[in-house]
């Protein structure tokens, strides 16, 4: 019995291949009136690629109302087997399951159009150094060792607590988005050149921007904490903002890594100062600092 899940184009479901004489892509009888397509094409492999798609043959109106045409034939001919799920595709996607396609098509088209500094050779490569400039001014390394070393230098409570919470802000930042990376696995554009100051291994993936999460989590922890002109205010802001477009520019991500890492970062900047850390809730901590 020549299996209806290997059969090819059009030819219908539960049909022998001598009967199948319709041509490849039309629809074929299916028997009862009806019509029915198998898969448009024939390996699993091309199958995963989302453009095949394949009427549910467990869930056809053939199959459902017990009028198969195998089933037909006899009662020792059993139905196929329902195909596996990993090859079976919905022929009416949720209008949410449209919504985020069109939004993944548009990303996509978008970041490639802003990704003007992504190699010398690009329109704005020349603008390059600077955007890599910016990209270590995001670092989690300076971030990190500055904070540390100003831990070091403070000599009030007051200065320490701040600091203290900086740093714990900073590791759950990288914490987060290392989690996030390797849940999520999606790969850096295509155009980008993989030439960063140094990396972690999750780094090799782009959803959420770690710079952009951290441009938005310190601006944030800046703007509340240090007492600071307007001017000044409005210059952090800028730098966030300028640091998260200039990853798409260098063509590091795609713009929705980089709107979720702002969203992540600002986030982030509130789970911390839920969690403000002080002699009063963690005294071990500041006790063990002022011990050093
Ligand atoms: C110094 C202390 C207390 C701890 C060190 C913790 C640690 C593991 C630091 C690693 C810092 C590091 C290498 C961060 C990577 C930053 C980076 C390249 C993020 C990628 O950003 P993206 O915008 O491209 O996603």
């Amino acid at each position: 019995m020549p299996s209806p899940r290997r059969s090819v184009e059009g030819r219908p479901l539960g049909a022998s291949a001598s009967s199948s004489s319709s041509s490849p892509g039309s629809p074929a009888h299916g028997g009862g009136g009806r019509f029915e397509f198998q898969s448009l094409l024939s390996s699993r492999a091309t199958c995963a690629d989302l453009t095949c798609a394949r009427l549910r043959a467990s869930e056809s109106p053939v199959h459902r109302r017990g009028s198969f045409p195998l089933a037909a034939a006899g009662p020792s001919q059993a139905p196929p087997p329902p195909l596996p799920e990993e090859d079976r595709m919905d022929l009416n996607p949720s209008f949410l399951g449209i919504a985020l396609r069109s939004l993944l098509a548009i990303d996509l088209w978008l970041s490639k159009k802003l990704g003007v500094c992504a190699g010398e050779s690009s329109s704005w490569g020349s603008v390059r150094p600077l955007m890599k400039l910016l990209e270590i001014s995001g670092h989690g390394i300076p971030w990190l060792l500055g904070t540390l070393y100003c831990l070091s230098r403070s000599d009030s409570w007051a200065g320490r607590e701040v600091l203290m919470n900086l740093l714990f802000a900073l590791l759950l930042d990288l914490l987060l988005v290392a989690l996030i990376k390797g849940l999520v696995r999606r790969r850096r554009p295509a155009h980008n050149q993989m030439d960063m100051f140094v990396t972690l291994s999750v780094d090799k993936y782009s959803f959420p921007s770690g710079h952009a999460t951290r441009a938005v989590l310190v601006s944030r922890f800046i703007l509340n904490h240090l007492v600071l002109a307007i001017p000044l205010r409005v210059l952090v802001v800028l730098w966030a903002f300028v640091l998260g477009l200039s990853r798409v520019m260098l063509g590091r991500h795609n713009v929705t890594d980089v709107a979720f890492g702002f969203f992540l970062g600002y986030m982030q900047y509130s789970i911390v100062d839920y969690c403000w850390l002080s002699p009063h809730n963690a005294p071990v901590l500041f006790v063990l600092w002022n011990q050093q």
